[in-house]
């Protein structure tokens, strides 16, 4: 079974690992989209729903179990789907995500949880992104840049990052776009529009 509901609208995912600019970017492709008339939906996960509060504060108090994490992230997203991403879809509006299940798939994936299963059991409900941007950075970049911001929490050490990495680095879809990542921001960001003008060039362009 795979998601059935209409899809007059676009899906563009934002990746990678903690601190490689996913934020940062969408914000400028939002701002890029709008400036051609589009309706734009932004947001992100986990959501700030019950069970995306749940994920969040184990981040800060400690994370929980995998097995409970592949359930919140599910229940999460699942909510996400029905009550913003779906109906957004449906009336034409161009949904940008700051991750999605390619994030289950690198996380829980690095835990140890089979990443086949992961994107099956996602795809089950989920609509498959049109597009998903890949902000890639060496693992010593993105720790320094967290570092700047404060604490690293319970999701971000080295090795879980560099395990992350490699599964998104694992995933080859055309849907699925690289953007070396590790430049200026507003190189980056050019970087971004360029990857994205090959899938969407009546809409994005250099
Ligand atoms: N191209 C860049 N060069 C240098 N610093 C950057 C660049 N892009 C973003 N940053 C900085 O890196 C930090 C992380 O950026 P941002 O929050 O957009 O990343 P993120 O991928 O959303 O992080 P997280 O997944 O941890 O929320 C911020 O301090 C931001 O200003
Ligand atoms: C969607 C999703 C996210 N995660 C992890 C990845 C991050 O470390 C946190 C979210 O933090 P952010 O700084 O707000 O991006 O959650 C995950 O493990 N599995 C998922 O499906």
């Amino acid at each position: 079974m795979s998601f059935t509901g209409e899809r007059k609208g676009r899906l563009i995912v934002f990746e990678g690992i903690d601190g490689t600019g996913k934020s940062t970017h969408i914000g400028q492709l939002r701002k890029y989209l709008e400036g051609k008339g589009l309706e734009v939906v932004q947001s992100f996960e986990p959501t700030r729903g019950p069970w995306g509060r749940m994920l969040r504060d184990s981040a800060v108090t400690g994370r929980l179990s995998v097995e409970d994490e592949v359930e919140l992230f599910l229940k999460d997203r699942r909510e996400h789907v029905e009550t913003l991403i779906a109906p957004a879809l449906a009336r034409g509006a161009w949904v940008l995500l700051d991750r999605y299940y390619l994030s289950m798939m690198a996380y829980q994936g690095a835990r140890g949880v089979d990443t086949s299963v992961i994107r099956a059991a996602n795809e089950e409900f989920a609509p498959v992104p049109d597009a998903v941007v890949w902000l890639d950075i060496p693992v010593s970049v993105a720790l320094e840049r967290i570092g700047s911001r404060g604490e690293r929490d319970a999701f971000e050490t080295e090795a879980g990052l560099t395990a992350c990495r490699n599964v998104f680095a694992s995933i080859h879809e055309p849907w699925m776009l690289r953007v070396d990542a590790d430049a200026g921001k507003e190189e980056v960001a050019a970087r971004v529009r360029k990857a994205l003008s090959g899938n969407f060039p009546e809409v994005i362009s250099e």
